[in-house]
């Protein structure tokens, strides 16, 4: 180190010890107030027991306001005293020197997960990541630059730029980063242990991915991202700063996030809390299924569909999923249920106690609200109608009973050949051009490829409460969605939304959505798309290209072991294989192990074998609520989103790995590795894997089963 970096480092050392101590102060202070306010909290209190009875109402009612601000002021100290706790343990990452126009010298504006300013004087000492002046680190390298602050665009110049790891208060190194946000730093970022979950990337957030986060303008935002490009960290970050933009209008109450299940929901919960937000409100679409249709039909639910479909693909299943998944299907659904109101409504006379509403007079009151779903336009006429009906008995001095209001009803319902949404849902097939593309899944059972349809049609034929209080929806894995399910989420969002998703890595190719479908459905939507990928090692992004091509991917050029492809000479071999790369992960450096299998029979079998050996490990299904650290067993479906330090995919013959969709599987499984990736066999190897065969070939290793397998690389090197 020279004298200059030395001097540095000590200045640096000395700010950090300042910053420490100005915090330390402050978490004294505020602890004081929490204290205070606990005591006075349990003044009062005693107050009111000693004295209750001898108190009158305006003096109760003030003893109580004045416990409730004792109590909020309490509530807010406990919050600054979270955040001020986490920034004593690392109150800093990054700074930026930024030498305004007009000012006389650059200022140095350090850069933390919050804001803290010095209590005595009001000097902002960190800024929040979130903060107008901290996009400067993110969007410039050194030199012209500029960034909006609430009066106005500021330029001027950055001077200089620094990276630092600081944990528990201790400063652990720290870079001059002239450039990008340093390659060092992010490297070591990436080059550690998964965690049991998902961490916030404040600290190295690439330039690209700063620009989906900072959106502010975009209704809809698509982003399109490669497996591991950060699609789902970005987003959260993305919330996290809309509620620090937007604080006086969103609220976290009115964000919500539509994820593929509760595994990931688990699994993505610290993100917003470590960044100072409350955490979001989750929805999936099961849970919407399952509102909508409990008192309508039984249903098949996604993933029944994925392992049906992973079983065997039925051709004529298949082909009424295509066509359900396209948005030809939703445009001559919307066509038809619009269309039922003037084709099959027959007006007719209504009579009741021997008073009788015309059929004309039927026909102009049901007329005057075409806009309205046609059984709410029903349910309007029906008690227009119950209504006149009514008082012309009671002007006749008769009398009117819960029958005659039902008899009115019946009569109206009469007038509509469809008593339900699903009678006119099942309707809707008549058309002989669409004969056969409804089937239903058993008795009163509906096929999952229904079922979004069906809740459409329940939308667009009768009122249904929204979700009005959601002003932004994130919508993750949006690949897996169809035009229809995005109807349905329209109709029940009327918000902002980003949209995120992999086209790549889509479980059910006969029902995805490609980003230029999803793009038509949101015209208006702004479209961004990240290529970088920087999960994986260089060699494992390569070695998934291969099973499934992306000529947009940019691996992250990081080095790792190449991927093994282990050939076993029986189901028992693999097995001890298995646990042989079990036991090799117990003895490295690495935290977390993922075992993906294709399907879930496959991983609870496997998972029985492993526990009868000895190995403490998890079982994840489709019924599991909370992710788990350390070792897991799952299918390719649940471990969506997920990562892990080493994946073992087992089973790479080429019977399981044999068509489309089991090469998504196979992608989706190999792309959740981040450090080491193993793939098993017995049998012939997989198709979509033969390239590590022939490269294998190539390299002269012949019989990888016998080996020692981290002495003798079995390893197909790829790329
Ligand atoms: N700028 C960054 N700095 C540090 N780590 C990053 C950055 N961007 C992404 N990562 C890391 O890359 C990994 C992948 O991120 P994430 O899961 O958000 O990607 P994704 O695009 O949603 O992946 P997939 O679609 O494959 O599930 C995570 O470990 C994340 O922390």
């Amino acid at each position: 180190m020279t004298d200059v970096q030395n001097r540095v480092e000590q200045q640096e050392r000395q700010h950090l010890a300042e910053t420490v101590r100005l915090l330390t102060v402050a978490l004294e202070g505020v602890t004081a107030t929490i204290d205070s306010s606990a005591s006075a909290i349990q003044a009062h209190k005693e107050h009111m027991w000693a004295h209750w009875r001898d108190m009158d109402g305006v003096e109760k009612a003030n003893v109580r306001v004045e416990v409730n601000t004792s109590v909020t002021l309490a509530e807010h100290a406990v919050t600054v005293r979270k955040r001020l706790q986490r920034l004593l343990a690392s109150p800093y990452f990054g700074r930026v020197d930024f030498h305004a126009g007009g000012d006389t010298e650059a200022g140095a504006h350090y850069i933390g997960v919050h804001n803290f300013s010095d209590p005595r004087t009001q000097e902002i000492v960190v800024h929040d990541w979130r903060a107008p002046v901290s996009s400067l680190y993110y969007d410039f390298e050194s030199g012209e630059a500029f960034f909006q602050a609430p009066q106005g665009t500021v330029h001027g110049e950055i001077t200089g730029k620094r990276q630092y790891k600081i944990q528990d208060g201790r400063l652990e190194y720290m870079f001059e980063s002239a450039l990008n946000i340093g390659d060092d730093v992010l490297q070591r970022e990436l080059s550690q242990s998964a965690d049991d979950k998902m961490k916030n990337i404040v600290a190295t957030i690439q330039r690209e991915q700063n620009a989906v986060i900072r959106n502010e303008t975009a209704q809809v935002l698509i982003l399109q991202g490669v497996a591991g490009s950060g699609k789902t960290s970005i987003a959260l970050h993305r919330v996290a700063f809309l509620l620090y933009r937007f604080k006086d209008t969103l609220s976290s109450d009115n964000v919500m996030i539509l994820s593929p299940n509760k595994v990931f929901g688990d699994y993505i919960a610290n993100v917003l809390p470590e960044l100072g937000e409350e955490q979001i409100a989750e929805i999936d679409f099961n849970t919407i299924a399952a509102t909508f249709l409990a008192k309508v039909t039984d249903y098949e639910t996604f993933s029944e569909q994925v392992v049906n479909l992973l079983d065997r693909v039925d051709e004529a299943a298949a082909e009424r999923m295509r066509y359900k998944a396209t948005p030809e299907f939703v445009t001559q659904l919307d066509a038809w249920i619009t269309s039922r109101a003037d084709e099959e409504f027959t007006p007719a006379e209504i009579v009741q106690k021997n008073n009788r509403l015309s059929a004309g007079w039927v026909a102009a009151t049901f007329g005057q609200s075409p806009t309205l779903p046609i059984f709410t336009r029903l349910d309007l006429l029906a008690d227009t109608a119950v209504h006149l009906l009514k008082q012309q008995a009671l002007d006749r001095g008769g009398k009117w009973t819960a029958a005659d209001t039902t008899g009115v009803r019946r009569q109206v319902r009469a007038m509509f050949p469809y008593k339900d949404a699903l009678a006119v849902y099942k309707a809707f097939y008549s058309d002989s051009a669409r004969r056969g593309l409804f089937k239903p899944f058993g008795r009163k059972k509906i096929e999952y490829a229904d079922v979004f349809p069906l809740i459409y049609t329940m939308i667009r034929t009768a009122r249904h409460e929204s979700y009005s209080r959601i002003r932004h929806l994130l919508i993750d894995e949006m690949q897996d969605y169809t035009p229809v399910q995005y109807a349905v989420v329209r109709a029940l969002f009327s918000c902002r939304m980003t949209i995120l998703g992999d086209s790549n890595q889509s479980v059910n190719p006969f029902s995805s959505s490609s980003p230029s479908t999803i793009r038509s459905i949101f015209p208006e939507a702004d479209c961004l798309e990240l290529r970088k990928s920087y999960r994986s090692t260089t060699e494992i992004t390569d070695f998934a290209q291969h099973i499934s091509p992306n000529n947009k991917i940019i691996p992250i050029e990081r080095h790792g072991r190449p991927p093994q492809v282990i050939a076993c000479a029986d189901q028992k071999s693999q097995l001890a294989q298995i646990l042989t790369l079990v036991e090799q992960h117990r003895d490295s450096e690495h935290r977390s192990l993922g075992i993906i299998c294709k399907t879930a029979a496959q991983a609870e079998t496997l998972y029985r074998a492993l526990s009868e050996s000895g190995v403490e490990l998890t079982f994840l299904d489709y019924d599991s609520t909370e992710f788990a650290g350390g070792i897991v067993i799952t299918t390719a479906h649940i471990s969506k989103g997920l990562e892990f330090d080493t994946v073992i995919v087992p089973h790479v013959n080429d019977t399981n790995y044999a068509n489309e969709m089991d090469r998504c599987m196979l992608y989706i499984a190999c792309t959740r590795a981040m450090h080491e990736l193993h793939l098993t066999h017995d049998g012939p190897v997989s198709r979509f894997l033969r390239f590590a065969d022939e490269h294998r070939r190539g390299l002269g290793v012949v019989d990888a089963e016998t080996a020692e397998i981290r002495d003798r690389p079995m390893s197909a090197r790829v790329g």
